[in-house]
């Protein structure tokens, strides 16, 4: 709609701002000229001062250099370290200008502020430029200013400074859609971002990476975006709703607004699975930033216990559980557990650590009882980390002691004895050491023998090897039906034995399972007294429903002082099921009432809203979704008699989604199902890709993966694989959910024999069916 103000014909006005963004392109290219001309002086530069710093290192001769050659290396270093500073942020300039060359701005606001006599206009693009200084021809999207585009109606507004809060009056919100240069068209919008604008862009199709969504940025997404106020900022979103991509919009903005006291390496992000992490990883550098940590929370873990293995997505997704099982799970994954657990810390600063004994040469060397002894002999004022540093000390002081002793024993006697020319050199401090007597060069060789064999005992101390963490972990689990009635939990003695013994014959075949994880180091983290990451500034948590509240709280105490933003949507907890529904307010009670927010995303942009109001459907008490008005097919529902007949019928399926230009992926629920699907299908001569773990990649054309590994993707079209009677439970119905969200153009469901009961209680009116292959 073009707005009724203006005087000028449309053609004109579209002229207008043509050549308004020539001139802006133009500016660019200047700028990107003697950009690149500084880029070409500091590489000269660098050559140089390289040169220089290789001639000083030549003139240096025999072992010590003159203080004027130190001076001068210092001085280089310095120098290179600045040019290469300054050479750096100009490459990372210049390759932002390529990208506003291509589209200098996606906006313009025409406003007047309070008080101000004139009318401004301001375009809007991915980054700002200036021509000279202050004067800016394009504003930066994440700029104060920028907000209003996002947010607000035309009329009066207001916006958020960092000295406050600003109003305006804004006349006038135009879109532009440009394309290599070109201004393609432009709309006038009244309200938010318009329609048209978005319909264009999700009409498009999908690939093997996200995209940015810097254009068209909703205002409920802008407040997540920019929000600086939380401590823990809580976005329940619908499936599709913009989730991730709000995370990664406003850790781009963080980067903005912070620039100089944040950096990338103090943001990370928590996601599902690492072939999340590859799909998400072009965002951030799109947009001309650097990507944040990123991990899954089960690396942030592991990684800790590298002789341990970690039970596995598939397996953590496929072990089925009995309903006892199932209260065990909850409770050890409750906030409770870790209340008891940091009480019972605080027991074992009077008894009960266990050690390890400490060896030399396969004899004790310090049995574990004197250590405890030791551990025990430090007053109730020491905590439990003072008192582990305080042990550490005194053993290590036991340790010097015994080399004295050692050195006057027979082995080392021997040893010296033994000792070939070479390995006596080897042992001097210069070739021709001097000593006074015999008696002394004995000494020092003694004491250089025994002090490299215990080497490997200080090592052991200095790491804390000596702590049993397992057994403490163990007596901890042992002594929790003494501290709490597990009856009120429905757990019974014999399950909670059963659970201890499992954990224990996990540990002796070097595993442990994702539900023992958290608590293990936790323990050992009270234990040792370690504190958390102090410099992580901000964390994200993607796909928050999979999240136990113990996990939740770990995460707390191993970042203490960042700010929290958790996302995640309750319909599609594939992990914690039902347990998810508590989550909120479990995750709230970590952070005070005042520094928490919850926003809800209940516009779902990823699906056309045949797909949308299909899933919906499906969600019997589910969380409030509303489809945006994009218009495609019915889903279809192929029926088959036989698992030969459905193969068919899905080969047909992916060449109708072939001929749309679709890309298809078959999601099938459990790995062993996709895997066989895989086969079937190229026995059938049909090329397809099996994703069968998170740490492959995706792959252009048709692929097949299990339901656990779609998290957080899309796809042009999927077909959801066997939706069957009999393959889901009842408490399935948020699995099934995610697995048919991941659509955006067209969704099939195959069902061989008569459908799942979560299917069918969706109405008839939002889907086809297709009995014949
Ligand atoms: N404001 C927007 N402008 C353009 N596209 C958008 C916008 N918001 C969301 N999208 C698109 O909608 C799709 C879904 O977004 P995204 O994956 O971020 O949602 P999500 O809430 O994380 O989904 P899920 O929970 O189902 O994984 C993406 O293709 C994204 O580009």
């Amino acid at each position: 709609m073009m707005t009724d103000k203006s005087k000028v014909s449309e053609l004109d006005e579209k002229q207008i701002e043509q050549a308004h963004l020539d001139d802006v392109v133009d500016k660019i290219k200047k700028s990107e000229t003697k950009l690149q001309e500084h880029i070409t002086v500091a590489e000269e530069d660098l050559k140089v001062i390289n040169d220089a710093f290789d001639d000083i290192h030549l003139g240096v001769s025999g072992d010590s250099i003159s203080m004027d050659a130190a001076l001068s290396i210092h001085q280089q270093q310095q120098m290179l370290d600045e040019r290469n500073n300054s050479w750096q942020q100009s490459r990372q300039r210049l390759d932002i200008l390529k990208k506003l060359e291509k589209t200098p701005f996606f906006a313009r606001l025409d406003f007047q502020e309070k008080g101000e006599p004139k009318k401004e206009s301001v375009y809007i693009g991915l980054s700002s430029f200036t021509d000279e200084k202050d004067h800016f021809l394009v504003y930066d999207w994440r700029a104060p200013i920028s907000s209003i585009y996002y947010d607000g109606k035309l009329g009066e507004v207001t916006y958020q400074t960092p000295d406050g809060e600003q109003s305006v009056d804004l006349f006038l919100k135009r879109q532009f859609l440009v394309e290599d240069g070109k201004i393609k068209a432009y709309f006038d919008t009244q309200e938010t971002i318009g329609d048209q604008m978005l319909l264009e862009v999700l009409d498009g199709k999908s690939s093997t990476h996200m995209k940015g969504i810097v254009k068209t940025i909703q205002t409920e997404q802008n407040k997540i975006i920019r929000d600086t106020k939380s401590k823990l900022l809580f976005v329940q979103g619908a499936a599709g709703s913009g989730k991730t991509s709000a995370i990664l919009q406003r850790i781009a903005f963080l980067l903005y607004r912070y620039r100089g006291t944040l950096t990338s390496s103090q943001v990370v992000m928590f996601s599902p699975n690492s072939l999340f992490n590859d799909y998400i990883k072009d965002v951030l550098p799109e947009m001309g930033e650097q990507n944040m940590v990123q991990m899954t929370y089960k690396q942030f873990l592991a990684r800790r216990l590298p002789n341990l293995s970690v039970e596995t997505l598939s397996e953590q997704f496929e072990t089925v559980v009995d309903t006892q099982s199932k209260n065990v799970g909850k409770f050890v994954s409750d906030l409770e557990f870790f209340k008891i657990m940091t009480n019972y810390s605080k027991l074992l600063g009077q008894s009960g650590m266990a050690f390890k004994d400490i060896k030399f040469q396969d004899k004790v060397f310090i049995p574990k009882e004197k250590i405890q002894e030791i551990y025990y002999s430090y007053g109730p004022q020491y905590n439990l980390g003072n008192r582990l540093d305080a042990t550490v000390d005194r053993l290590v002081k036991m340790l010097r002691r015994k080399i004295g002793s050692e050195m006057r024993s027979k082995w080392v006697s021997e040893r010296i004895e033994n000792l070939s020319k070479e390995q006596l050199q080897a042992l001097y401090v210069t070739a021709d050491q001097e000593f006074k007597n015999g008696d002394e060069e004995r000494k020092f060789l003694a004491r250089k023998i025994v002090t490299a064999m215990m080497q490997g005992v200080y090592k052991y101390i200095k790491q804390l090897r000596f702590l049993n963490v397992a057994t403490n972990y163990l007596n901890f689990l042992k002594a929790v039906p003494k501290i709490i009635d597990l009856q009120k939990h429905g757990i019974t003695d014999e399950q909670w034995k059963k659970y201890v013994t499992d954990f224990i014959q996990n540990f002796n075949n070097k595993q442990i399972s994702m539900n023992n994880l958290s608590p293990y180091l936790y323990l050992y983290d009270l234990v040792t007294g370690k504190h958390g990451e102090l410099e992580m500034k901000f964390v994200f948590i993607d796909e928050i429903q999979d999240y136990t509240p113990f996990q939740l709280a770990y995460m707390k105490y191993k970042f203490p002082r960042a700010r929290y933003t958790m996302l995640g949507d309750l319909n599609q907890s594939i992990f914690t099921k039902k347990n998810s529904q508590t989550l909120l307010s479990e995750a709230q009670s970590l952070f005070d009432a005042d520094e928490t927010r919850v926003v809800q995303l209940v516009h779902s942009y990823r699906s056309t809203k045949q797909i949308t109001d299909f899933t919906k459907a499906m969600l019997t008490n589910g969380q409030k979704i509303e489809p945006f008005n994009r218009n495609g097919d019915l889903p279809n529902l192929l029926q088959a008699q036989s698992e030969a007949e459905s193969v068919q019928q899905v080969i047909k399926q992916i060449k109708a989604n072939d001929e749309h230009k679709y890309t298809t992926a078959i999601i099938a629920k459990t790995l062993a199902d996709a895997d066989q699907l895989h086969k079937m299908l190229s026995e059938q001569g049909v090329k397809s890709t099996l994703i069968r773990s998170e740490n492959q990649r995706l792959a252009t054309g048709t692929i097949v993966l299990p339901s656990f590994l779609a998290k957080g993707l899309e796809f042009d079209a999927v077909i959801m694989w066997d939706a069957s009677k009999d393959k889901f439970d009842e408490d399935e119905q948020q699995l099934v959910y995610t697995i048919a969200s991941r659509a955006m153009h067209r969704l099939t469901i195959t069902s061989i024999g008569e459908l799942s009961q979560l299917l069918q209680r969706v109405p008839e009116k939002y889907y086809q069916i297709e009995e014949k292959a």
